[in-house]
């Protein structure tokens, strides 16, 4: 098990300053969220390719493992924070969602990252649970196909408030999916805010599925990342349960609000987490 860092905490850092400061850390991972300075979709797009192929070089220097996050805030709609998503009412930001993700598979290729974590995104528009589900199928498989493609692994992400927030939603677009690429990104600490527990039966259970593990603190039925020890999750069984599972995977913390001290963040989490794994 590897342990890494999100950018989302991050936010004020250049890429490249990022991956130097988790590395001198100890990090050995780096959860890239694609952003306007990360990996930026827009612009230049010779600076912008010229910065993948030199993050690339970068990371395989360093010996760092990554994955691509897709949960940027403000990145496709400066007024809307995370729209629009694969289930937006309108056909036109379903469409920027899918062009977005490809730019997104695209750097995953070429970073060689281990997958590119989504999320459903939150339900807009009053229409019914199966509505809804056929909107998201019908927006995933194109990517998961564009995926394939370039051999790409596409890892899903059960999130609170979204339309797919509880592993029981997740078994059910599983169902409608037949894509050997459609893995799934597990938040341990959605699963605590869900009441999904023990946390480590759910590891037990989805092991063979989980691509991309997202870490962080949390209280049962509030939806907000908080540092280690500030919230009400044992981690040590956790932990137990993924050397059980011998996970190979990338373990990312995600302190998506606490960028404003993001390396002395990231350097407690390390402390407190290195005894663990
Ligand atoms: O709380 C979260 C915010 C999202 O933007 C992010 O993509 C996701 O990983 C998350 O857990």
């Amino acid at each position: 098990m590897i342990l890494g860092y999100n950018t989302n905490g991050l936010a004020h850092h250049d890429p490249f300053d990022a991956v130097e400061i988790l590395a001198e850390i100890g990090y050995r991972a780096i959860a890239l969220t694609i952003d306007h300075l990360t990996l930026t979709p827009f612009g230049n797009t010779y600076l912008a390719t010229r910065q993948v192929d030199l993050l690339a070089k970068t990371l395989e220097e360093a010996k760092m493992r990554s994955v691509i996050e897709t949960g940027a805030r403000f990145l496709l709609d400066p007024r809307h924070k995370h729209e629009p998503t694969f289930i937006s009412p309108e056909a036109k930001g379903r469409d920027l969602r899918y062009e977005f993700m490809r730019h997104c598979i695209d750097t995953a290729q070429t970073l060689k990252s281990d997958c590119v974590s989504v999320w459903s995104g939150r339900l807009l528009d009053d229409v019914s649970a199966e509505v809804a589900m056929d909107r998201l199928v019908a927006s995933l498989e194109p990517v998961l196909d564009y995926a394939a493609e370039r051999n790409v692994t596409i890892g899903f992400e059960p999130e609170p408030g979204m339309l797919i927030d509880t592993m029981e939603k997740f078994d059910q677009l599983q169902q409608r999916i037949d894509a050997p690429n459609f893995q799934l990104t597990l938040d341990i600490g959605h699963l605590h805010c869900q009441g999904e527990t023990p946390i480590a039966d759910y590891l037990r259970r989805y092991g063979d599925r989980v691509v991309n593990i997202h870490l962080e603190d949390m209280r049962a039925g509030v939806h907000e990342h908080l540092p280690f020890g500030e919230g009400e999750i044992d981690f040590p069984p956790i932990f137990q349960a993924l050397k059980e599972i011998d996970y190979q995977g990338t373990v990312n913390v995600e302190l998506s609000r606490h960028s404003h001290d993001g390396p002395n963040m990231a350097k407690n989490a390390y402390d407190f987490l290195k005894p663990l794994i």
